[in-house]
């Protein structure tokens, strides 16, 4: 059976790796993709017939919006043509509600995602939210095209998604931070920059899959890497002082949170 026509508005970072997860799999896929100014990724695949590029627009199975929030108001009109009676509208932009979807487009066939960009090597996690009216068939579709990009959550309840775009959407850079703030501080030690920066990824991968494997809860992993008195700890009376790191992590988690919720408004 033929899969679903998709139409991606919208190729940057997150939406191509959509795209690209879609391409990976079986069959010929019926990929329309609105872009203004396409990569040369997206270029490519049109080149190569793999997917149909800046096409008249018509109604397909499902219309995936990937562009930034502050775009869509200003362009929703446009998407119109794209909408048929059954088409089912993903949306993976930050702080766009199911309502003003629905009411700017004029469909409640709609269902909110918040991917992430560790979804571009399949080890993403998108969490789900859905307006009532979507049908079991359609969130089906929808965790179908998902599923490339790693593991797919939900339904939650929207009233969930600001917070968890400040957890697990916005998540990626916390971690890359650290890294970075890692790196620079054993340079800072007089550590190789090579060296520094080596050590800092390869041990936030090795902590990360020790946490995905083990049945132990983080807190748990992270005392069994301190041993009484030795040098964990005195990096960690340090990280977990007053206004150190948990502090810190509830006030950036709270900012995004909120962030969230003000393009929501700002979007109205
Ligand atoms: N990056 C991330 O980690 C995550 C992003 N998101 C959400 O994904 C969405 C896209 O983010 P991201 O991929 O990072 O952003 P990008 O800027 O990389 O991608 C947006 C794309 O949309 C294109 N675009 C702009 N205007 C139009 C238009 N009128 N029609 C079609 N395409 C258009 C842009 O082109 P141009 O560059 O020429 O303007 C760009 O290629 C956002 O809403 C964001 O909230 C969600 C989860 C994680
Ligand atoms: O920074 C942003 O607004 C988007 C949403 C989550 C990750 N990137």
């Amino acid at each position: 059976m033929a899969g679903p026509s998709i139409a991606l508005i919208g190729a940057g970072r997150m939406g191509a790796a959509l795209a690209s997860g879609w391409l990976a799999g079986r069959g010929k896929p019926d990929i329309r993709i609105q872009d203004p100014k396409p990569s040369e990724t997206v270029t490519e695949w049109a080149g190569a017939g793999k997917v149909s590029l800046n096409p008249e627009p018509e109604p397909v199975d499902v219309l995936v919006i990937a562009v930034k929030p502050q775009v869509f108001p200003k362009m929703a009109e446009s998407l119109k043509p794209w909408i048929g009676p059954q088409t089912l509208v993903l949306s993976i932009m930050a702080g766009t509600r199911l309502k003003q979807l629905t009411e700017r487009l004029g469909t409640g066939h709609v269902i909110r995602v918040m991917p992430n960009t560790p979804g571009a090597i399949g080890k993403g996690v998108s969490v789900m939210a859905k307006s009532d009216i979507v049908m079991a068939k359609q969130l089906e579709i929808a965790g179908k095209l998902l599923k490339p990009l790693g593991e797919v959550i939900g339904p939650v309840d929207e009233k969930h998604m600001s917070v968890v775009t400040g957890l697990s959407g916005s998540g990626p850079a916390y971690v890359f931070l650290m890294a970075e703030a890692m790196a620079d501080a054993a340079m800072a030690e007089g550590l190789p920059a090579e060296l520094a920066e080596q050590l800092a990824a390869l041990t936030i991968e090795g902590a990360a899959a020790l946490m995905v494997q083990s049945d132990e809860a983080p807190s748990a992993l992270r005392k069994a890497v301190t041993s009484p008195g030795g040098t964990t700890q005195a990096a960690l009376d340090i990280l977990m002082d007053e206004g150190g790191m948990p502090i810190l992590m509830r006030k950036a988690i709270r900012a995004a949170a909120n962030r969230d919720r003000e393009l929501s408004r700002d979007t109205d």
